[in-house]
């Protein structure tokens, strides 16, 4: 049985449909990216299982139990955390407070829980008092990760982690990714990198106008004449 099954999905936003019979899995342990066009509905993929859009049809699945219906606090609580692409810290608040927010569903805030996100994100640790608002774009997005994963998630979904990032800092991420994984953590990540992130995972989507193109594993994809033409610019 897959950690998260999507089926048949069909969601969007009020009246407007967007996603048509969308098929995903991810096993435990495994790391899954969605790839394609502006567009095709990849973070509202990534927002349906999370319950951030509106359902029409369909189920998602996670650990065997039924959460179409969930709200985010409820899907949290499961064990899922989420990375939105914008926006994804609070820029008034100490990198501290951030963190400290990413547990905010339980009672007090384990201290073990903090120290496994420093010793992860040790740039975290140095400037644990300073403002989020004033660090640069790449600690931003290490600090947004870092609070996804104060719950320890068995999975934890990532939408465009490398968006606005410098060249050498795209490679950070997508390292410190590897390593999340590495240690245990599923990944579900939408990238715009398409080429950089098939390699890096273990299986692939390629999404487009809103269904299922392609799915295999990311060297598979990334060596398929027909996806190389149609979406990875040849
Ligand atoms: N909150 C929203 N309300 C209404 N329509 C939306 C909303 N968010 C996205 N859309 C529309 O849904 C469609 C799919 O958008 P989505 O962001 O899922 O695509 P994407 O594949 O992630 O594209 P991109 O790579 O450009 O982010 C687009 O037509 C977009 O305009």
């Amino acid at each position: 049985m897959s950690l998260l099954t999507v089926e048949e999905l069909d969601a969007g936003y009020g009246d407007l449909q967007i996603l048509d019979d969308v098929d995903l899995t991810v096993d435990a342990g495994e790391y899954v990216t969605i790839v394609g066009p502006n567009g095709a509905g990849k973070s509202t993929a990534m927002k349906s299982v999370f319950g951030l859009t509106d359902h029409m049809g369909g189920s998602v699945r996670f650990d065997g139990v039924d959460i179409t219906d969930d709200n985010p606090e409820d899907i949290i609580r499961k064990g899922l955390s989420y990375v939105p692409q914008n926006e994804n810290v609070f820029p008034s608040l100490s990198v501290e407070e951030n963190l400290r927010m990413g547990a905010y569903i339980l009672d007090s805030v384990p201290s073990s829980a903090l120290d496994a996100v420093y010793d992860r994100f040790p740039i975290l640790r140095e400037r644990r008092d300073q403002r989020a608002g004033t660090m640069s774009g790449g600690q931003q997005q290490m600090l947004a990760m870092g609070r996804a994963l104060m719950l320890e998630p068995e999975l934890l979904l990532l939408d465009e982690p490398s968006a606005g990032l410098a060249p050498d800092l795209v490679d950070e991420m997508f390292d410190k990714i590897d390593e999340i994984n590495a240690t245990g953590t599923s990944i579900l990540m939408v990238e715009q990198n398409a080429k950089t992130a098939l390699r890096r995972c273990d299986r692939g989507y390629v999404l487009a106008q809103g269904q299922n193109r392609y799915v295999d594993e990311g060297d598979a994809l990334l060596d398929d004449e027909d996806v190389r033409r149609e979406f990875l610019g040849g």
